[in-house]
């Protein structure tokens, strides 16, 4: 569902967490908006915070300070239940790993993803078949991980993350265990999904040359976002 507000919104948000007796403070007040069918990304020094900020967004950790706001869900005040319900219907996790289920074809592991997500098995087929061919993986449905290259690797974790149709998608470095060709292909996929899905992309990333395909670029310094 396209809104014409903002997706998300992240207001006044801080994370601190606490190691021994030290108190470590990762977000000292962040401020950021998702527009619908926007590719943002984070940059920033190793240790910013950028991780910490996408478990924020994500669903998965809340903050100490500030407010989420998703969809119109406020999800610094959710419960863990309501935030996991909202996040497996809306949003899709994409990791520098894979993280695909290495005995599974790649069908088998876009296949697993509907069913965690509740999707109709009578769907099942038809939205396989649709996620992988949109990523350029018709012809290589029934391999297994070990027999995909990195960049098919990451392909097949595009198809399953955008299968039960989220609105928002959470990157964590997905190019960086990828050679800088396989990286600009990602990218390019990640543009055909976000008009032909009507999906936002939110990553983070090191690489330069690939920080200039963003729509907007936010940079993570001790904590706050500068611009
Ligand atoms: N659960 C936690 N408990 C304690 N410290 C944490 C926790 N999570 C993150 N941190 C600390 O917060 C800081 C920011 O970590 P984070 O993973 O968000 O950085 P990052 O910008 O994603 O780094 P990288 O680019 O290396 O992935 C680090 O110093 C990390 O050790």
């Amino acid at each position: 569902m396209v809104t014409d507000g903002p997706l998300l919104t992240v207001t006044g948000v801080q994370r601190s967490f606490h190691v021994g007796s030290q108190r470590l403070d990762v977000l000292k007040g962040i401020e950021m908006e998702l527009l619908p069918m926007q590719l943002v990304m984070l940059k920033g020094r190793s240790g910013s915070g950028k991780t910490t900020l996408l478990n924020l967004i994500g669903g998965l950790d809340q903050p100490n300070e500030g407010e989420i706001m998703f969809q119109g869900h406020p999800f610094h005040r959710c419960s863990d239940d309501e935030r996991t319900h909202i996040r497996r219907k809306e949003i899709g996790f994409i990791f520098q790993s894979f993280a695909l289920m290495p005995l599974l074809s790649a069908w088998e592991n876009v296949e697993l993803a509907l069913r965690m997500a509740g999707t109709p098995r009578s769907q099942w087929k038809s939205r396989v078949t649709h996620c992988l061919e949109l990523v350029g993986l018709g012809k290589r449905m029934h391999h297994r991980p070990f027999e995909l290259s990195g960049g098919e690797q990451q392909r097949v974790a595009i198809a399953k993350a955008i299968a039960h149709r989220p609105s928002l998608i959470l990157a964590d470095e997905p190019t960086a265990e990828l050679d800088s060709q396989m990286g600009a292909q990602i990218m390019s996929v990640f543009r055909d999904i976000i008009t032909s899905e009507q999906v936002t992309i939110c990553m983070t990333t090191h690489d330069p040359t690939i920080l200039e395909v963003a729509d907007h670029v936010y940079e993570m310094v001790d904590g706050r976002f500068v611009s």
